[in-house]
């Protein structure tokens, strides 16, 4: 039985991700995403489940640079989910001004306006997952709250104080699939949204025209490039890598001539998945 972890604990989005995706497997729930990606890593699970981009506060920093920098390990599929952040309290709550709301970064980020028109007082803390703001709130009683899913709050015996506070509608988030050696994936029954191809581009030093040349290798040979995302080396100010996502799969052609155009520039190029895209609904039982 194949082993999965996730970005836990109980009620992330997260969760609510590898239940959309698998229907089979052993399920277990790390406390942060170098957790599971150090697990998959060290052969403890076979895939792991991290999220990595939201539509409205973008890339998931730390799943992207732990890949890059800390683990060897492949993207062998993604799933994209809607998201519905709510105000989650203590089954006690009865209209107590709340000291603090408790989330991680980029749910409170989804808020902002939310509750900047609305507890402009209470602090906002900082946590490594929704689920886990929702598992404060159901110790620590009716001054705080948190933001997170229906399923953190039924999970931890919670509320539902306001429903769908997201600042915009269109909320989804990517979750990427990642395993050590890529082996075949067993999940429920979705159709393929696309494939995709990731791959990493360094340049050897800031010339012009650099990121000109790397893009024309892909534009001529008609490749269409979902996402391109720079994010620093961090061996100097001014050092960049390039994460480019392509809307195609991996093929023995375009992509090896893509390699040799960059390397014969002096940049680099790393394949880091070639993988299906899943678009799954998570009906949610509170109402838009
Ligand atoms: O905290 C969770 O529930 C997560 O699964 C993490 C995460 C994220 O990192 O973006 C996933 C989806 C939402 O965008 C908010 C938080």
């Amino acid at each position: 039985m194949q082993r999965i972890g996730y970005l836990g604990p109980k009620g992330t989005f997260t969760k609510m991700a590898v239940d959309a995706l698998f229907d089979q497997g052993s399920f277990v729930g790390f406390d942060s995403i170098p957790a599971c990606l150090d697990a998959v890593e060290r052969g403890d699970i076979d895939t792991g489940v991290v999220p990595l981009e939201n539509a409205i506060e973008g890339s998931v920093h730390l799943t992207i640079d732990y890949l890059i920098h800390q683990v060897n390990q492949s993207i062998i599929a993604e799933l994209t989910v809607p998201i519905r952040q709510h105000l989650l309290v203590h089954p006690d709550y009865n209209g107590e001004e709340f000291t603090h709301i408790y989330s991680h970064s980029h749910a409170i980020a989804q808020c902002h306006q939310y509750l900047y028109k609305n507890y402009p007082n209470a602090e906002l803390e900082y946590t490594a997952s929704t689920g886990k703001a929702a598992e404060i709130v159901a110790s620590e009683g009716v001054a705080v709250a948190a933001i997170g899913n229906h399923l953190a709050a039924e999970e931890n015996g919670l509320k539902i104080l306001t429903s769908n506070i997201h600042d915009y509608d269109n909320n989804h988030t990517r979750f990427a699939v990642v395993q050590k050696t890529p082996q075949k994936l067993n999940v429920k029954d979705h159709p393929v949204a696309t494939q995709k191809t990731t791959v990493m581009v360094t340049l050897p030093k800031d010339f012009v025209g650099a990121l000109h040349q790397v893009l024309a290798a892909f534009a001529w040979r008609k490749m269409n490039l979902s996402k391109i995302e720079s994010r620093p080396m961090k061996t100097g100010l001014g050092n960049y890598f390039f994460l480019i996502d392509v809307d195609q799969p991996y093929d023995e052609v375009l992509f090896p001539g893509v390699k040799a155009e960059l390397e014969a520039l002096g940049c680099k190029m790393k394949l880091l998945g070639t993988y299906p895209s899943y678009q799954v609904d998570i009906p949610s039982p509170v109402c838009q």
